[in-house]
Protein backbone atom coordinates (compact mmCIF):
# COMPACT_ATOMS: atom_id res chain seq x y z
CA UNK A 1 0.00 0.00 0.00
CA UNK A 2 1.03 3.56 -0.88
CA UNK A 3 0.61 6.14 1.49
CA UNK A 4 0.42 9.51 0.93
CA UNK A 5 -0.99 12.28 3.45
CA UNK A 6 -2.07 15.46 2.34
CA UNK A 7 -2.24 18.27 5.25
CA UNK A 8 -4.05 21.45 4.99
CA UNK A 9 -4.61 24.08 7.48
CA UNK A 10 -8.38 23.01 7.76
CA UNK A 11 -7.94 18.71 7.65
CA UNK A 12 -5.18 16.41 7.55
CA UNK A 13 -5.88 13.05 5.79
CA UNK A 14 -4.36 9.87 4.20
CA UNK A 15 -4.42 8.68 -0.02
CA UNK A 16 -4.18 5.44 -0.10
CA UNK A 17 -3.65 3.54 -3.06
CA UNK A 18 -3.14 -0.56 -3.68
CA UNK A 19 -5.00 -2.80 -5.34
CA UNK A 20 -7.92 -4.24 -4.49
CA UNK A 21 -8.06 -1.77 -2.15
CA UNK A 22 -11.91 -1.67 -2.38
CA UNK A 23 -12.24 -4.94 -0.97
CA UNK A 24 -11.02 -3.46 2.13
CA UNK A 25 -12.93 -0.17 2.14
CA UNK A 26 -15.14 -1.30 5.37
CA UNK A 27 -12.39 -1.46 7.32
CA UNK A 28 -10.51 1.70 5.76
CA UNK A 29 -13.40 3.93 6.15
CA UNK A 30 -13.74 2.80 10.18
CA UNK A 31 -10.39 4.12 10.73
CA UNK A 32 -11.55 7.48 9.78
CA UNK A 33 -15.67 7.42 9.96
CA UNK A 34 -17.78 6.13 13.03
CA UNK A 35 -21.21 4.60 12.69
CA UNK A 36 -23.40 6.69 10.09
CA UNK A 37 -25.95 6.96 7.01
CA UNK A 38 -23.44 6.86 3.90
CA UNK A 39 -25.11 8.24 0.65
CA UNK A 40 -22.78 6.41 -2.05
CA UNK A 41 -22.94 8.54 -5.44
CA UNK A 42 -21.87 6.91 -8.13
CA UNK A 43 -23.43 6.78 -12.15
CA UNK A 44 -24.93 4.88 -14.37
CA UNK A 45 -21.22 2.97 -15.66
CA UNK A 46 -19.97 2.95 -12.71
CA UNK A 47 -22.66 1.67 -10.23
CA UNK A 48 -23.44 -1.38 -11.88
CA UNK A 49 -19.21 -3.13 -11.82
CA UNK A 50 -18.72 -1.31 -8.32
CA UNK A 51 -21.80 0.06 -5.97
CA UNK A 52 -22.69 -4.00 -4.68
CA UNK A 53 -19.27 -4.64 -3.62
CA UNK A 54 -18.57 -1.16 -1.96
CA UNK A 55 -22.24 -1.30 -0.13
CA UNK A 56 -21.41 -4.57 0.90
CA UNK A 57 -18.55 -3.60 2.40
CA UNK A 58 -19.98 -0.32 4.08
CA UNK A 59 -22.48 -2.33 5.55
CA UNK A 60 -20.48 -5.26 7.05
CA UNK A 61 -18.34 -2.13 8.65
CA UNK A 62 -21.60 -1.07 10.59
CA UNK A 63 -22.59 1.38 8.06
CA UNK A 64 -26.21 2.60 7.28
CA UNK A 65 -26.12 2.77 2.59
CA UNK A 66 -28.34 4.31 0.20
CA UNK A 67 -26.94 4.37 -3.01
CA UNK A 68 -27.72 7.66 -5.19
CA UNK A 69 -26.71 6.96 -8.68
CA UNK A 70 -26.20 10.28 -11.61
CA UNK A 71 -26.50 9.79 -15.39
CA UNK A 72 -22.61 9.25 -16.69
CA UNK A 73 -20.93 12.06 -18.33
CA UNK A 74 -20.17 15.76 -17.61
CA UNK A 75 -23.43 16.98 -17.85
CA UNK A 76 -24.30 15.72 -14.44
CA UNK A 77 -22.31 18.65 -13.55
CA UNK A 78 -25.41 20.73 -12.97
CA UNK A 79 -27.82 22.70 -11.32
CA UNK A 80 -30.15 19.92 -11.86
CA UNK A 81 -28.11 17.10 -10.18
CA UNK A 82 -26.67 19.22 -7.30
CA UNK A 83 -30.52 19.84 -6.41
CA UNK A 84 -31.31 16.18 -6.92
CA UNK A 85 -28.85 15.05 -4.67
CA UNK A 86 -29.63 17.27 -2.05
CA UNK A 87 -33.02 16.71 -1.90
CA UNK A 88 -32.49 12.97 -1.64
CA UNK A 89 -30.01 13.33 1.41
CA UNK A 90 -32.98 16.11 2.76
CA UNK A 91 -35.65 13.03 2.17
CA UNK A 92 -33.36 9.82 3.96
CA UNK A 93 -33.20 12.26 6.74
CA UNK A 94 -28.81 12.99 6.62
CA UNK A 95 -27.39 15.42 9.17
CA UNK A 96 -24.06 16.62 9.79
CA UNK A 97 -22.94 12.91 11.15
CA UNK A 98 -23.82 11.29 7.84
CA UNK A 99 -21.41 11.25 4.85
CA UNK A 100 -20.94 11.52 1.07
CA UNK A 101 -18.83 8.53 -0.55
CA UNK A 102 -18.17 9.57 -4.09
CA UNK A 103 -17.33 6.61 -6.19
CA UNK A 104 -17.01 7.45 -9.61
CA UNK A 105 -14.76 9.47 -12.20
CA UNK A 106 -14.24 12.68 -12.26
CA UNK A 107 -17.83 13.90 -12.54
CA UNK A 108 -19.17 11.97 -9.30
CA UNK A 109 -16.28 13.25 -7.64
CA UNK A 110 -16.42 17.05 -8.38
CA UNK A 111 -20.73 16.72 -8.02
CA UNK A 112 -20.70 14.23 -4.94
CA UNK A 113 -17.80 16.69 -3.53
CA UNK A 114 -19.95 19.77 -4.55
CA UNK A 115 -22.89 18.23 -2.51
CA UNK A 116 -21.21 17.37 0.36
CA UNK A 117 -19.63 21.10 0.80
CA UNK A 118 -23.20 22.87 0.39
CA UNK A 119 -26.07 20.54 2.43
CA UNK A 120 -26.22 21.65 5.87
CA UNK A 121 -23.03 23.79 5.00
CA UNK A 122 -21.13 20.76 4.84
CA UNK A 123 -21.21 16.57 5.50
CA UNK A 124 -18.22 14.52 5.40
CA UNK A 125 -16.79 13.63 2.08
CA UNK A 126 -14.77 10.35 0.96
CA UNK A 127 -13.34 10.21 -2.15
CA UNK A 128 -13.09 6.41 -4.37
CA UNK A 129 -12.25 7.60 -7.52
CA UNK A 130 -12.87 4.95 -10.63
CA UNK A 131 -11.23 6.34 -13.70
CA UNK A 132 -7.16 7.09 -14.20
CA UNK A 133 -8.35 10.58 -14.37
CA UNK A 134 -9.91 10.60 -11.06
CA UNK A 135 -7.24 8.64 -9.77
CA UNK A 136 -4.21 10.93 -10.65
CA UNK A 137 -5.85 13.53 -10.31
CA UNK A 138 -9.63 14.88 -9.63
CA UNK A 139 -9.69 13.39 -6.42
CA UNK A 140 -6.77 14.97 -5.02
CA UNK A 141 -6.70 18.84 -3.48
CA UNK A 142 -10.42 19.23 -2.70
CA UNK A 143 -11.39 21.30 -5.73
CA UNK A 144 -15.03 20.07 -6.25
CA UNK A 145 -17.54 21.97 -9.22
CA UNK A 146 -20.20 22.07 -11.39
CA UNK A 147 -20.35 23.83 -14.77
CA UNK A 148 -22.35 26.88 -16.17
CA UNK A 149 -23.52 27.35 -20.25
CA UNK A 150 -20.70 30.03 -20.29
CA UNK A 151 -17.91 27.83 -18.37
CA UNK A 152 -16.20 25.09 -17.08
CA UNK A 153 -16.07 24.21 -12.88
CA UNK A 154 -17.78 27.66 -12.85
CA UNK A 155 -19.55 27.27 -9.12
CA UNK A 156 -17.55 24.93 -6.88
CA UNK A 157 -15.24 24.92 -3.59
CA UNK A 158 -12.20 24.43 -1.75
CA UNK A 159 -13.45 21.15 -0.16
CA UNK A 160 -10.66 18.47 1.56
CA UNK A 161 -12.15 14.66 1.76
CA UNK A 162 -11.39 12.62 5.14
CA UNK A 163 -9.91 9.67 3.21
CA UNK A 164 -8.73 8.91 -0.40
CA UNK A 165 -9.30 5.06 -1.56
CA UNK A 166 -7.24 4.24 -4.57
CA UNK A 167 -8.02 1.00 -6.13
CA UNK A 168 -5.73 0.86 -9.67
CA UNK A 169 -7.25 -2.99 -10.13
CA UNK A 170 -11.35 -1.48 -11.26
CA UNK A 171 -9.48 0.51 -14.06
CA UNK A 172 -10.33 -3.13 -15.64
CA UNK A 173 -13.44 -1.98 -16.69
CA UNK A 174 -12.33 1.60 -17.92
CA UNK A 175 -13.04 1.42 -21.99
CA UNK A 176 -9.38 2.56 -23.64
CA UNK A 177 -10.66 5.98 -24.58
CA UNK A 178 -10.76 6.66 -20.90
CA UNK A 179 -7.51 5.08 -19.98
CA UNK A 180 -6.23 7.34 -22.41
CA UNK A 181 -7.71 10.72 -21.46
CA UNK A 182 -6.52 10.24 -17.98
CA UNK A 183 -3.09 9.86 -19.12
CA UNK A 184 -3.32 13.35 -20.35
CA UNK A 185 -3.80 13.99 -17.26
CA UNK A 186 -0.13 12.37 -16.48
CA UNK A 187 1.53 13.75 -19.23
CA UNK A 188 0.75 17.63 -17.75
CA UNK A 189 2.00 16.29 -14.34
CA UNK A 190 5.26 14.76 -15.84
CA UNK A 191 6.12 17.75 -18.24
CA UNK A 192 5.94 19.83 -15.30
CA UNK A 193 7.63 17.59 -13.03
CA UNK A 194 10.10 16.34 -15.63
CA UNK A 195 13.56 14.30 -14.59
CA UNK A 196 12.42 10.58 -13.46
CA UNK A 197 8.72 10.78 -14.01
CA UNK A 198 8.78 11.89 -17.51
CA UNK A 199 11.59 9.60 -18.92
CA UNK A 200 9.07 6.57 -17.05
CA UNK A 201 6.57 8.17 -19.62
CA UNK A 202 8.38 6.61 -22.80
CA UNK A 203 7.97 2.99 -21.95
CA UNK A 204 3.92 4.53 -22.60
CA UNK A 205 4.03 3.29 -26.50
CA UNK A 206 0.43 2.20 -26.62
CA UNK A 207 -2.62 2.37 -24.50
CA UNK A 208 -2.39 -1.14 -23.46
CA UNK A 209 1.26 -0.01 -21.74
CA UNK A 210 -0.73 2.38 -19.63
CA UNK A 211 -2.78 -0.55 -17.32
CA UNK A 212 0.64 -2.25 -16.27
CA UNK A 213 1.99 0.82 -15.35
CA UNK A 214 -1.02 2.48 -13.64
CA UNK A 215 0.03 1.91 -9.40
CA UNK A 216 3.63 3.61 -10.11
CA UNK A 217 1.97 6.22 -12.79
CA UNK A 218 -0.53 7.50 -10.41
CA UNK A 219 1.94 7.02 -6.90
CA UNK A 220 3.95 9.21 -8.72
CA UNK A 221 0.94 11.81 -9.87
CA UNK A 222 -0.74 11.85 -6.20
CA UNK A 223 2.51 12.22 -4.36
CA UNK A 224 3.37 15.49 -6.98
CA UNK A 225 0.17 17.04 -7.00
CA UNK A 226 0.02 16.36 -2.99
CA UNK A 227 2.58 18.69 -2.52
CA UNK A 228 1.68 21.23 -4.50
CA UNK A 229 -1.74 21.11 -2.80
CA UNK A 230 -0.01 20.91 0.79
CA UNK A 231 2.10 24.29 -0.48
CA UNK A 232 -0.96 26.14 -2.07
CA UNK A 233 -4.13 24.44 -1.41
CA UNK A 234 -6.08 27.62 -2.65
CA UNK A 235 -3.95 28.36 -5.48
CA UNK A 236 -2.94 31.50 -4.89
CA UNK A 237 0.93 30.12 -6.04
CA UNK A 238 2.38 27.45 -7.42
CA UNK A 239 -1.38 25.52 -7.56
CA UNK A 240 -1.89 27.63 -10.88
CA UNK A 241 0.90 25.37 -12.18
CA UNK A 242 -1.62 22.25 -12.64
CA UNK A 243 -3.28 24.35 -15.08
CA UNK A 244 -0.71 23.68 -17.23
CA UNK A 245 -2.87 22.91 -20.79
CA UNK A 246 -6.54 23.75 -19.35
CA UNK A 247 -6.45 27.57 -20.28
CA UNK A 248 -6.94 26.18 -24.09
CA UNK A 249 -8.37 23.21 -23.09
CA UNK A 250 -11.12 24.17 -20.98
CA UNK A 251 -12.57 26.14 -23.86
CA UNK A 252 -12.12 23.74 -26.38
CA UNK A 253 -13.72 21.08 -23.67
CA UNK A 254 -17.20 23.76 -23.09
CA UNK A 255 -17.35 24.35 -26.98
CA UNK A 256 -16.62 20.76 -28.34
CA UNK A 257 -19.75 20.33 -26.53
CA UNK A 258 -19.57 16.58 -25.42
CA UNK A 259 -17.34 15.74 -27.89
CA UNK A 260 -14.26 15.99 -26.32
CA UNK A 261 -13.22 14.56 -22.66
CA UNK A 262 -11.62 16.46 -20.13
CA UNK A 263 -8.53 15.15 -20.90
CA UNK A 264 -8.30 14.96 -24.44
CA UNK A 265 -9.23 18.53 -24.02
CA UNK A 266 -6.32 19.07 -21.60
CA UNK A 267 -4.15 17.31 -24.60
CA UNK A 268 -4.65 19.57 -27.15
CA UNK A 269 -4.46 22.46 -24.74
CA UNK A 270 -0.89 21.00 -23.79
CA UNK A 271 0.22 20.76 -27.35
CA UNK A 272 -0.95 24.56 -28.42
CA UNK A 273 0.00 26.18 -25.80
CA UNK A 274 3.55 25.17 -25.84
CA UNK A 275 3.11 25.98 -29.58
CA UNK A 276 1.52 29.50 -28.70
CA UNK A 277 4.40 30.59 -26.68
CA UNK A 278 6.96 29.02 -29.10
CA UNK A 279 5.47 31.34 -31.85
CA UNK A 280 5.76 34.04 -29.00
CA UNK A 281 9.58 33.37 -28.59
CA UNK A 282 9.36 32.26 -25.08
CA UNK A 283 9.18 28.73 -25.74
CA UNK A 284 11.52 26.21 -28.02
CA UNK A 285 9.69 25.07 -30.60
CA UNK A 286 11.04 21.32 -30.07
CA UNK A 287 8.80 21.38 -26.48
CA UNK A 288 5.17 20.99 -28.82
CA UNK A 289 6.63 17.50 -30.61
CA UNK A 290 8.13 16.37 -27.34
CA UNK A 291 4.48 16.86 -25.63
CA UNK A 292 2.70 15.86 -28.93
CA UNK A 293 4.77 12.51 -29.10
CA UNK A 294 3.99 11.51 -25.72
CA UNK A 295 0.16 12.18 -25.74
CA UNK A 296 -0.01 10.85 -29.58
CA UNK A 297 1.64 7.68 -27.81
CA UNK A 298 -1.90 6.54 -26.64
CA UNK A 299 -3.86 7.60 -29.71
CA UNK A 300 -4.51 11.44 -27.55
CA UNK A 301 -5.59 14.39 -29.94
CA UNK A 302 -3.47 17.61 -30.24
CA UNK A 303 -4.87 19.41 -33.31
CA UNK A 304 -7.32 22.17 -32.19
CA UNK A 305 -11.42 20.91 -33.21
CA UNK A 306 -12.55 23.41 -36.29
CA UNK A 307 -13.72 26.15 -33.52
CA UNK A 308 -13.73 29.53 -34.36
CA UNK A 309 -10.96 31.26 -32.58
CA UNK A 310 -13.30 34.43 -31.51
CA UNK A 311 -16.05 32.06 -29.39
CA UNK A 312 -12.44 30.29 -28.25
CA UNK A 313 -11.55 34.18 -26.59
CA UNK A 314 -15.17 34.42 -25.50
CA UNK A 315 -14.98 31.54 -23.56
CA UNK A 316 -11.34 32.24 -22.01
CA UNK A 317 -13.00 35.52 -20.61
CA UNK A 318 -15.01 33.97 -18.19
CA UNK A 319 -11.71 31.52 -17.11
CA UNK A 320 -11.68 31.86 -12.99
CA UNK A 321 -8.18 32.36 -13.82
CA UNK A 322 -8.84 35.91 -14.82
CA UNK A 323 -7.56 38.53 -12.02
CA UNK A 324 -7.89 42.03 -12.43
CA UNK A 325 -8.46 42.31 -16.20
CA UNK A 326 -5.67 39.65 -17.47
CA UNK A 327 -5.38 35.76 -17.75
CA UNK A 328 -2.64 33.81 -16.15
CA UNK A 329 -1.04 31.12 -18.25
CA UNK A 330 0.98 28.69 -17.44
CA UNK A 331 3.95 27.69 -20.35
CA UNK A 332 7.26 25.79 -20.22
CA UNK A 333 10.44 26.76 -21.13
CA UNK A 334 11.74 23.11 -21.18
CA UNK A 335 10.47 19.77 -19.63
CA UNK A 336 10.33 20.35 -15.91
CA UNK A 337 10.47 24.36 -16.21
CA UNK A 338 6.89 26.06 -15.93
CA UNK A 339 6.13 29.61 -15.69
CA UNK A 340 3.35 31.58 -14.96
CA UNK A 341 2.57 34.17 -17.75
CA UNK A 342 -0.55 37.04 -17.41
CA UNK A 343 -1.66 38.08 -20.63
CA UNK A 344 -4.44 41.42 -20.85
CA UNK A 345 -7.70 40.16 -21.48
CA UNK A 346 -8.11 42.97 -24.11
CA UNK A 347 -4.79 41.28 -25.79
CA UNK A 348 -6.19 38.05 -25.98
CA UNK A 349 -7.79 37.66 -29.36
CA UNK A 350 -4.58 39.58 -30.92
CA UNK A 351 -2.27 37.35 -28.39
CA UNK A 352 -4.22 33.83 -29.43
CA UNK A 353 -4.37 35.30 -32.89
CA UNK A 354 -0.83 33.76 -33.61
CA UNK A 355 -2.08 30.02 -32.43
CA UNK A 356 -4.65 29.92 -35.52
CA UNK A 357 -1.84 31.51 -38.26
CA UNK A 358 1.42 29.92 -37.35
CA UNK A 359 1.81 26.66 -38.01
N1 LIG B 1 -11.39 18.43 -9.09
C1 LIG B 1 -10.28 18.39 -9.80
O1 LIG B 1 -9.18 18.72 -9.32
C2 LIG B 1 -10.33 17.89 -11.22
C3 LIG B 1 -9.14 17.51 -11.86
C4 LIG B 1 -9.22 17.02 -13.16
C5 LIG B 1 -10.46 16.87 -13.78
N2 LIG B 1 -11.58 17.23 -13.11
C6 LIG B 1 -12.91 17.02 -13.72
O2 LIG B 1 -13.08 15.62 -13.87
C7 LIG B 1 -14.00 15.38 -14.94
C8 LIG B 1 -13.44 14.31 -15.85
O3 LIG B 1 -13.29 13.12 -15.11
P1 LIG B 1 -13.29 11.72 -15.85
O4 LIG B 1 -12.42 11.81 -17.01
O5 LIG B 1 -13.06 10.69 -14.82
O6 LIG B 1 -14.76 11.65 -16.44
P2 LIG B 1 -16.03 10.80 -15.97
O7 LIG B 1 -16.27 10.93 -14.55
O8 LIG B 1 -17.10 11.18 -16.92
O9 LIG B 1 -15.55 9.31 -16.26
C9 LIG B 1 -15.28 8.92 -17.58
C10 LIG B 1 -16.19 7.75 -18.00
O10 LIG B 1 -15.68 6.56 -17.43
C11 LIG B 1 -16.70 5.87 -16.71
N3 LIG B 1 -16.01 5.17 -15.64
C12 LIG B 1 -15.34 5.71 -14.59
N4 LIG B 1 -14.72 4.75 -13.90
C13 LIG B 1 -14.97 3.58 -14.52
C14 LIG B 1 -14.55 2.23 -14.30
N5 LIG B 1 -13.70 1.88 -13.34
N6 LIG B 1 -15.04 1.28 -15.14
C15 LIG B 1 -15.86 1.61 -16.18
N7 LIG B 1 -16.26 2.86 -16.46
C16 LIG B 1 -15.81 3.83 -15.64
C17 LIG B 1 -17.66 6.95 -16.29
O11 LIG B 1 -18.94 6.44 -16.06
C18 LIG B 1 -17.62 7.87 -17.52
O12 LIG B 1 -18.46 7.35 -18.52
C19 LIG B 1 -14.18 16.71 -15.66
O13 LIG B 1 -15.41 17.26 -15.31
C20 LIG B 1 -13.05 17.56 -15.13
O14 LIG B 1 -13.36 18.93 -15.14
C21 LIG B 1 -11.54 17.73 -11.85
O1 LIG C 1 -6.32 20.70 -8.88
C1 LIG C 1 -6.04 21.66 -9.58
O2 LIG C 1 -5.71 22.75 -9.09
C2 LIG C 1 -6.06 21.56 -11.05
O3 LIG C 1 -5.90 22.57 -11.74
C3 LIG C 1 -6.25 20.23 -11.68
C4 LIG C 1 -6.89 20.28 -13.07
O4 LIG C 1 -6.43 19.14 -13.77
C5 LIG C 1 -8.40 20.19 -13.03
O5 LIG C 1 -8.92 20.07 -14.32
C6 LIG C 1 -9.14 21.25 -12.25
O6 LIG C 1 -10.49 20.90 -12.11
C7 LIG C 1 -9.10 22.59 -12.93
O7 LIG C 1 -9.52 23.50 -12.00
P1 LIG C 1 -10.14 24.88 -12.40
O8 LIG C 1 -9.91 25.69 -11.17
O9 LIG C 1 -9.38 25.40 -13.59
O10 LIG C 1 -11.54 24.66 -12.73
ZN1 LIG D 1 -7.64 18.86 -15.55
Amino acid sequence: MTNIEVKTRVKQYQIKIMINSLHHLGTLVTKVWCARQVAVVTDTNVGPYYAKLVTDELTAAGFKVRVMTVPAGEESKSWSQVQSLINQLSAAHFSRSDGVLALGGGVVGDLAGFVASIYMRGIALIQVPTSLLAQVDSSVGGKTAIDLPTGKNLVGSFYQPDLVVIDPAILVTLPPRMLAEGYGEIVKCAALVGGDFWQSLHQITSVAAILPAAPDLIAASVAFKARVVMADEHEQGQRQLLNFGHTIGHAVELLADGQLMHGEAVAIGLVQVCRLFAAHGLAPTSLTSTLKARLMAVGLPTELPPIAPQAVVAVMQHDKKVHGAALTWVYLSAVGQPHLYPIAVKDLATWMGDLWSVS
